[in-house]
């Protein structure tokens, strides 16, 4: 398209990567994807970790791709999943991999902290952040309980979207978005919570200044430059937690629209000015997440797709070569459709094998034992769009008004029966798309920061216009 502008999308999701390009002349946007790639994460004896040198090797290729792809790039914007971070020492040298989020050393470090520090209920007032074994307060906790030494090193604390940054541009800081995924904010002030820190007995001195999407951060270091040919190309803060771009493309229709992001996690809420803490809010566990403009998300996390990536992952390492799609068609397909897990149980966390894991509990639960792709499959399905009404519900309950449809974005809309399935067991028309939104929403935070679109409202026809959705309406179900 001539004329065109071309800005970088760097989107880090639990199961893989991507580099993509944005193109945008002023009318309509395009995406061209550059590299993608997957993210291994390793184990190191009983400790999971993130094999972050590895992602940033591969962003770097992506860089150096897209460099010769196009020469004029307006700009890079990076997003990653939350809660995780790394530790930099006095001279900003990173002290170890970053923790994945299901390593099990913040194994019942949240009750530890409720028992002896801060109780539950003035903790969710402070943060309004729901609880997940692996918040980042709950992670932090841990290192000071189990390794001591790493956070008397510890100078600065990055989230992974900022770590990136930092290795691009020199810069640190933390993006508020992700941020917000920490329970170390308060959300009344949207700024850290030092009494928090202080309570729990945790260094605050390692938290950076908070930024705000649509920030320049910085410019490729002269290193960074030679290493990917690029030249003083800019790095533009986005919404930088994946969910935050996600929802910022969400063509939302009305405010009464709720959005349901879908990949290896389901985060299903909607969007406000303000956030909401209540005893109601608190006791269905819903979180208070940074939205791009001041947004608040409020959502709960809801385990998605990663229960079918582990029964892929197990089907392929025993000879079994299937793909999501033929997965989904079994799923349709199962005879015994009667089986159903609850997805968010423990046991579903981080199991050596996901379909032992699965017919374990349909056979303790008196549902009989799956046994067959597709009655393996099905139980997840039931699981994860049961888990869907129980979201719909508890929000109709908290916010006194009924959600007129779900937009549903992510890879996870790539499966029509999963859409459909969420239809019929919400009772709520679906709209889905786009696929990548998270990458759309990391650009248009830069198209905004550049000027060139107006504001998210305007934004988001532009996806609408570029991408459209696909409408599922509920059908009844035998
Ligand atoms: C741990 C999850 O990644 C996090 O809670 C979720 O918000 C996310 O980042 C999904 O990509």
């Amino acid at each position: 398209m001539p004329n065109s502008l071309f800005y970088v999308a760097a989107d880090f999701g639990a199961s893989g990567g991507r580099i993509m390009l944005g193109e945008y002349n002023g009318r309509n946007l395009r995406l061209e994807e550059v590299h993608r790639f997957a993210n291994e994460p390793v184990m190191l004896g009983k400790t999971l970790y993130w094999d972050f040198l590895r992602l940033l090797l591969e962003f770097k290729r992506g860089l150096t791709l897209t460099g010769i792809r196009r020469k004029n790039i307006s700009s890079i914007g990076i997003d990653t999943w939350g809660v995780d971070y790394g530790l930099l020492d006095r001279r900003d040298e990173l002290i170890g991999n970053p923790y994945h989020y299901r390593d099990q050393r913040t194994e019942n470090i949240g009750r530890e902290i409720t028992d002896n520090f801060i109780s539950w209920e003035k903790l969710y007032a402070k943060t309004g952040v729901q609880y997940l074994p692996f918040n980042t307060l709950f992670q932090l906790y841990a290192d000071k309980k189990y390794r001591g030494s790493l956070l008397e090193q510890a100078e600065s604390l990055l989230f992974l979207p900022d770590l990136f940054a930092f290795y691009l541009t020199g810069h640190k800081y933390n993006e508020y978005t992700v941020a917000s995924t920490s329970q170390l904010l308060n959300a009344g002030t949207a700024g850290w919570d030092p009494d928090l820190l202080q309570a729990v007995g945790l260094p605050g001195k390692i938290l950076q200044t908070l930024i705000r999407p649509g920030q320049v951060t910085g410019i490729l270091t002269r290193a960074v430059q030679a290493e990917t040919g690029l030249g003083a190309v800019p790095v533009i803060a986005v919404g930088s937690h994946d969910t935050a771009s996600a929802v910022a493309a969400t063509p939302l229709a009305t405010a009464q629209s709720a959005y349901l992001s879908c990949g290896t996690w389901s985060l299903l809420g909607v969007e406000r000015d303000r956030p909401l803490m209540n005893a109601l809010s608190r006791q269905n566990n819903f979180t208070n997440e940074g939205g791009v403009e001041g947004k608040i998300r409020f959502l709960k996390n809801v385990t998605g797709l990663w229960i079918i990536q582990q029964l892929r992952k197990h089907w392929t390492e025993n000879g079994e070569e299937i793909g999501f799609p033929a997965i989904s068609k079994q799923a349709a397909a199962a005879k015994n459709n009667r089986f159903v897990i609850d997805p968010d149980a423990d046991v579903f966390r981080a199991p050596a094998d996901m379909a032992a894991a699965i017919r374990d509990y349909c056979g303790d639960h008196g549902q009989g034992i799956p046994r067959t792709i597709g009655e393996l499959a099905i139980a997840a399905y039931h699981g994860i769009t049961g888990q869907y009404k129980q979201v719909i519900d508890g929000l109709e309950a908290i916010l006194g008004y009924r959600i007129d449809a779900i937009h549903m974005v992510g890879g996870g809309i790539q499966d029509g029966f999963l859409c459909q399935l969420t239809a019929d067991v919400t009772g709520k028309t679906v709209l889905a798309g786009p696929v990548e939104a998270s990458v759309l929403g990391n650009i248009l935070l830069q198209l905004i920061a550049a000027g060139e679109v107006k504001n998210l409202a305007e934004g988001r026809e532009l996806i609408q216009r570029s991408f459209g959705t696909q409408e599922y309406s509920p059908q009844p179900r035998e």
